[in-house]
């Protein structure tokens, strides 16, 4: 039924107002990560298309950095109210083509709505500053100015979130944007960039380039025309980008990944921090940067928790992400699944102890799909690769602690800072967390997901190099400070002379 929301077989790359066929002839083939069935082919692109994107997208900025900024935000205006028209269909594609239960999905277009509205609002803002002058008759301010082509590189887990946090700030506040998304997960930058189509962004504004990381995104990195790459991914190739980025002096923002900890004190309200768990750890498969993986509670609540936990985990339906009462979908293909059973041999070779789950599900009603049983260590140490290394899977190891402030210290001691949370009703607790957790995103009594479009997402450390996307922040990666002084006293007068 819902594969024939799915109306294309081969994409296309869109350039220049136009869908194109690629000239490289290639295609991979796209499965749904629940049933292994096809959805669609999606072009790998040459490098060649790259620069004829970015040759497009140089003629392009220029008029359209000329457009009024509330202008500009008209057409992101009109691309909310078309996704919220089209929300349940972009949840539905988005469930086949990610494998995240429907629920999911429909929060992360949700987002993309919010993050629409959002920038729209930016764009009758994009403040800068006025200040005073040091000097007579002279006026002093600050104003944003676009930085030019962009380039955007997105991953698979948030197809089209992360697409939005990207490209709407970049486009409101003037540049025109060359896009790759992840190989695996083309259908929703399909389906967004129809939608830009028909919200009337001029020709030329945002041109979708599908292919390969190494050599569509290389090619985008090592351009010398688009000036600013926004990257969300793995860390190695985060690092390999930015050491490239580097050495042409070109903006990078990076958001990489996380080894996220929910501590659980002793005065925590035990039943919303199982809740937060089950949803931070488990939901998105943990598939997200954000995930919890570690959690690190009191010792004396630590059989309690444990207990609640297994008790709640044992509830949890595992399959097809379009089934309403399904909780936990499918991980996104087989190298995924691989990495994580790995995982399960690492952490018990070290000596946590498997309390539910470790194994890939291959009964009849899991078989045609990347399945993979909700899993939860115990008695694990900070430094064990289960506690420091990045699985990106629902596997979550228990750390037991005796204090507070050993609490925090586990938490920071691992290479990510990217999102923390504290289970406790002890509002001493909460503010000094809140100021030591070395994180860029802290909650209080909620799981380590479900970021809100209106705040900086990212995070310390291994996580990135100090950019932000979403929030107000995420124009900082796409514009450039510009300071302007306008001396209206008909004399040339010099700051550090003429200052009486
Ligand atoms: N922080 C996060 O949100 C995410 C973290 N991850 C982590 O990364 C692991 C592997 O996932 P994976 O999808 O392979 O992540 P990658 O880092 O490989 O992919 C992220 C994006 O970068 C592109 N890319 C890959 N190689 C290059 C390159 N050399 N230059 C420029 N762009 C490139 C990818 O393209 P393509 O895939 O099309 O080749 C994709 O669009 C996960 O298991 C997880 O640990 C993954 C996704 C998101
Ligand atoms: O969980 C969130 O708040 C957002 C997660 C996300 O964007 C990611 O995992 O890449």
């Amino acid at each position: 039924m819902s594969k024939t929301l799915i109306k294309v077989e081969k994409l296309k790359n869109y350039m220049d107002g136009e869908w194109v066929d690629s000239s490289s002839g290639q295609y991979a083939s796209v499965t749904n990560p629940a049933t292994l069935e096809s959805l669609v082919q999606v072009p790998l692109s040459s490098e060649g298309e790259v620069d004829q994107a970015v040759q497009i997208a140089k003629r392009a900025q220029k008029s359209w950095a000329l457009v009024p900024a509330p202008q500009r935000a008209e057409v992101l205006h009109r691309v909310g109210l078309l996704m919220k028209e089209r929300k349940e269909d972009l949840s539905q594609i988005l469930t086949m083509e990610n494998g995240k239960v429907i629920e999911e999905a429909r929060g992360e277009v949700q987002e993309g709505i919010d993050m629409a509205f959002y920038m729209a609002g930016e764009g009758r803002r994009l403040f800068g500053q006025t200040t005073p002058s040091e000097l007579k008759d002279k006026f002093a301010m600050s104003v944003r100015s676009p930085v030019g082509v962009v380039g955007i590189i997105t991953p698979w887990n948030f197809p089209i979130a992360i697409a939005t946090w990207k490209s709407f700030p970049a486009i409101v506040a003037g540049n025109a944007v060359i896009w790759k998304p992840a190989t695996e997960t083309p259908l929703m930058a399909y389906e967004l960039t129809k939608i830009f189509e028909e919200a009337g962004l001029p020709k030329g504004v945002l041109n979708l380039v599908f292919g390969s990381g190494s050599t569509v995104g290389d090619a985008m990195v090592e351009h010398d025309d688009i000036r600013v790459i926004s990257f969300t991914g793995s860390n190695d190739v985060g690092r390999n980008v930015a050491g490239k980025c580097g050495q042409k002096l070109k903006k990078v923002s990076l958001e990489m990944g996380g080894k996220n900890a929910i501590t659980v004190m002793d005065d925590a309200d035990l039943s919303l921090a199982v809740e937060g768990i089950l949803w931070s750890a488990f939901g998105t498969s943990g598939q997200r940067c954000t995930a919890c993986s570690r959690v690190i509670v009191h010792e004396d609540i630590k059989e309690k928790l444990e207990e609640q936990l297994l008790n709640e985990m044992a509830k949890l339906s595992i399959g097809n992400g379009l089934d309403e009462s399904v909780k936990v979908g499918p991980i996104i293909n087989k190298a995924g699944l691989e990495k994580i059973e790995k995982y399960m041999e690492i952490g018990k070779s070290e000596g946590a102890k498997l309390l539910a789950g470790g194994y890939v599900l291959n009964d009849d009603k899991h078989a045609s799909g990347y399945y993979f049983a909700p899993t939860l260590f115990t008695d694990a140490t900070p430094d064990m690769r289960i506690a420091q290394e990045e699985i990106f899977g629902p596997v979550v190891s228990l750390i037991p602690v005796k204090s507070f402030e050993e609490a925090i210290e586990v938490n920071n001691g691992v290479e990510y800072g990217l999102s923390s949370s504290i289970f406790t009703k002890d509002v001493n607790k909460v503010f000094a967390a809140q100021r030591d957790l070395d994180t860029g995103i802290v909650y209080v009594n909620a799981g380590t997901t479900g970021a809100e479009i209106h705040l900086p997402f990212g995070g310390t450390k291994g996580t990135g190099n100090g950019h932000r996307d979403s929030g107000v922040a995420a124009l900082d990666v796409f514009t450039e400070w510009k300071a302007v002084y306008v001396d209206y006293s008909g004399k040339l007068q010099r700051a550090q002379i003429d200052v009486e």
